[in-house]
């Protein structure tokens, strides 16, 4: 298998759902599903933060939402463990800062997809250097789904990051909500990630498809 095409990479990038145990009372898979028949387009499971799943557990769920995310023919992401990620044969990984340095998780996952966090020019750059696929770009907005957040950057940073010459595609993350999307991506996102948007609407499915719906409107600008 070969890298995802930039092309592919930023359609798919569209509306790119985040979730763990921990965002939601509801089942995960359960609240996957709903997304999933919603419209999302790239999943990427996150099990972080306090009562969050270790070791078998947190696996088995891995493994539950990757079938499921099969099932629908979108990719599935593991955030921060790579070595989850290689033993489940995962589509990809998505690392920051506090993660394993991007180039080495390059060298480990051969052609998956590889996605790095980026705040500024400076932090771009090196990710593109390292061999990312994507850009997680963010927090634009105040967002209540990470604890260790930095300050909300607003959608100035992706106007930034595209004036700098940087065109691997990007996607937004912080605070996302179909009321604010069209924004983020008329600034330069190829698309939106959310967690609460999704995880946290009485409709996973309704929510999702109105992010689908406003990241379809702000491209056809
Ligand atoms: C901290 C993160 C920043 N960005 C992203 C993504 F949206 F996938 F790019 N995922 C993360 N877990
Ligand atoms: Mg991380």
């Amino acid at each position: 298998m070969a890298r995802i095409a930039s092309g592919e990479m930023k359609e798919r990038l569209a509306v790119y759902f985040i979730m763990g145990s921990q965002n939601s009372e509801r089942p995960t898979a359960d609240v996957l599903k709903e997304a999933l028949d919603g419209g999302v387009t790239l999943f990427q499971f996150r099990e972080k933060g306090p009562g969050a799943l270790k070791g078998a557990d947190k696996e088995a769920l891995a493994r539950q939402l990757q079938r499921l995310c099969r099932a629908y023919g979108v990719p599935f992401i593991v955030n921060d463990d790579v070595e989850l990620a290689l033993a489940i044969d995962a589509d990809g990984v998505h690392v920051g800062k506090d993660d394993e340095d991007a180039r080495r998780v390059r060298e480990k996952i051969g052609d998956k997809i590889l996605g790095v966090s980026a705040h500024n020019v400076e932090e771009a750059m090196a990710a593109v250097e390292a061999g990312a696929d994507y850009l997680g770009v963010g927090p634009i907005y105040p967002t209540s789904s990470k604890e260790d957040a930095k300050e909300a950057q607003g959608p100035d940073v992706l106007r930034r990051l595209r004036e700098a010459g940087i065109t691997i595609p990007i996607v937004a993350i912080g605070g996302i909500t179909a009321v604010n999307a069209k924004t983020v991506v008329e600034a330069g996102a190829d698309g939106v990630s959310v967690i609460s948007a999704i995880a946290s609407a009485p409709s996973p499915k309704a929510a999702a498809a109105a992010l689908a719906e406003a990241v379809r409107a702000a491209r056809t600008r």
